[in-house]
């Protein structure tokens, strides 16, 4: 399906690999094979990307909303075209379920559609004056050169939820995938490319971190910065972004707590938090992190759930059927397995899986795992494990689990189930989170304001307020006689 070294570079309109010809692999995190290489980009190739990205900026930028967001909508066209293939290529370099991959790939699809929409409509504003002699406008224009900083989980819809609204608000864009999976990423510039962006308006580094991150970072011309991807990688961002006082938009880590009250509908909360918790093999931001059931129904609950755990089936993602894939890699697993080891040590029973899946694939592979009798002192209750192991505790009173739920420096989303409506209201109202899901466990969505609050993120992706980022406000003072 590949070749051994893809031209990963585009730059201003070209594919290119680094001067050296310096690459790094791509593994499939199910069976540890190299599928390619890509190249190895760094500083010269990450500056060479600004300049286009700088060149382009006039004409893209003044061009109509209208034309921009036609070539977003062709864009998103082709992509659904071609998903069968795009998620093959997902699973292959992430691990996730073909079919768990074929939805991130209508996601992505969809985000490129709601911003080609969305470019028509950066309205401004006519603010009535206190003064007769003057009229107030308010006009939203681009900010300028977007670093779009991508991570792993989600290789592909992460960046067109970057690059969706950044494009239609009238920005060119450097954008640097994760090294595990820069091949969506690749595929997204040859989609691109086809839907007929111009030269320069959006371009593509694969390679060293560290290096693109700093030219990003120091280039004056970077106006913007928007990652996904870990707290603390974001916190390095921020502070490296005061000295030119970069604009930032954030989406870092959580650590989602459940709730599940006595007056859930058990069967449709037990297939829900499974959902939640076991996607992706437990690697999404917003999975749950940890889970509270009512005493009262708790023993129900949990056989419910661990019944369904049970009939999960691990594997390749490319295997029919498979519900749980590999972990990205061995750092994955070894955390994992710290978390279930602490949680054990501090008093936690293993109710289900507590170990690495015994198989003849080469990936990291682990057990879905429930652990009951957890203690608030656990890694697993305050720390992100991204991974399949969901910590159970119980609890009776309201005020004591919203407290609970909110002890936390993350606050990306967090979830409760129940079909009592004022409760619903009067909880969700309480929680010191950016998302709130209601017997609902799948908030991202084209149309939707995604981000966290507190050390999970600054800003918002999706919906009007996701292009919001990208656009400066200009204020205009008119004098007249
Ligand atoms: N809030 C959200 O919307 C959201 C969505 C997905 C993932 N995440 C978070 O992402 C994390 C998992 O992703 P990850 O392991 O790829 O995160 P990461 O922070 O290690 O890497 C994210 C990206 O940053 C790059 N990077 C790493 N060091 C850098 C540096 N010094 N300068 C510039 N770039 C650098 C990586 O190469 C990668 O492209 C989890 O914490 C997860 O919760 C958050
Ligand atoms: O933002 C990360 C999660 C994306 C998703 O839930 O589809």
């Amino acid at each position: 399906m590949f070749d051994k070294l893809t031209k990963s570079i585009f730059i201003n309109g070209e594919w290119k690999d680094v001067d050296d010809q310096k690459t790094e692999t791509v593994y499939n995190p199910a069976t540890l094979e190299t599928i390619t290489e890509v190249a190895l980009g760094a500083t010269a190739e990450a500056d060479e990307a600004i300049e286009a990205a700088s060149n382009a900026f006039p004409q893209w930028s003044t061009m109509t909303g209208r034309e921009r967001g036609s070539i977003l909508y062709k864009a998103s066209q082709l992509m659904l075209e071609d998903a069968d293939r795009l998620a093959k290529i997902l699973t292959i370099e992430q691990g996730k379920p073909l079919a768990e991959a074929l939805g991130e790939i209508k996601i992505s699809a969809n985000y490129l559609l709601w911003y080609a929409e969305e470019a028509s409509r950066a309205y401004g504003e006519v603010i009535p004056s206190s003064n007769k002699s003057k009229r107030l406008l308010v006009i939203p224009q681009p900010v300028g050169v977007v670093g779009a900083i991508t991570p792993w989980n989600f290789p592909s819809s992460m960046i067109t939820r970057k690059i969706g609204p950044a494009l239609a608000a009238g920005c060119t864009v450097v954008l640097k995938p994760a090294s595990e999976t820069p091949l969506s990423a690749i595929e997204i510039m040859k989609i691109m490319e086809r839907a007929g962006i111009p030269n320069g308006v959006v371009n593509l580094v694969t390679g060293d971190a560290q290096a693109i991150g700093q030219s990003l970072l120091t280039n004056k011309a970077v106006r913007l910065i928007t990652f996904t991807g870990s707290t603390g990688v974001g916190k390095y961002l921020m502070r490296e972004s005061a000295e030119h006082v970069k604009k930032l938009s954030l989406e870092l880590g959580g650590h989602a707590p459940s709730i599940v009250y006595a007056d859930a509908d058990i069967d449709k909360a037990a297939t829900l938090v499974l959902g939640s918790k076991f996607r992706n093999a437990g690697q999404t931001c917003i999975c749950t992190n940890r889970l509270y059931v009512h005493e009262s129904i708790a023993e129900e609950f949990t056989a419910a759930l661990t019944e369904k755990v049970k009939q999960m089936k691990l594997g390749s993602g490319l295997e029919d059927g498979v519900e749980i894939g590999p972990l990205i890699n061995e750092k994955a697993s070894e955390k994992v397995k710290s978390h279930i080891e602490d949680a054990v040590n501090r008093g936690a029973k293993i109710a289900y899986g507590g170990d690495a899946w015994d198989c003849d694939l080469d990936g990291y592979f682990y057990n879905p795992t429930i652990l009951a009798n957890t203690t608030d002192d656990m890694l697993v209750m305050h720390e992100e494990t991204f991974g399949p192991v969901l910590p159970i505790q119980t609890f009776n009173e309201e005020d004591e689990v919203i407290k609970k739920a909110n002890d936390t420096d993350y606050g990306l989303a967090a979830y409760l189930f129940t079909e009592n409506t004022n409760r619903a209201i009067r909880v969700s109202e309480q929680l010191e989170y950016g998302i709130i899901g209601i017997n609902d466990v799948y908030p991202a969505i084209a149309e939707g304001p995604f981000g966290g609050i507190k050390q999970s993120g600054v800003g918002k992706e999706g919906g009007h307020h996701g292009m919001d980022e990208f656009l400066e406000k200009k204020f205009v003072s008119i004098g007249i006689e």
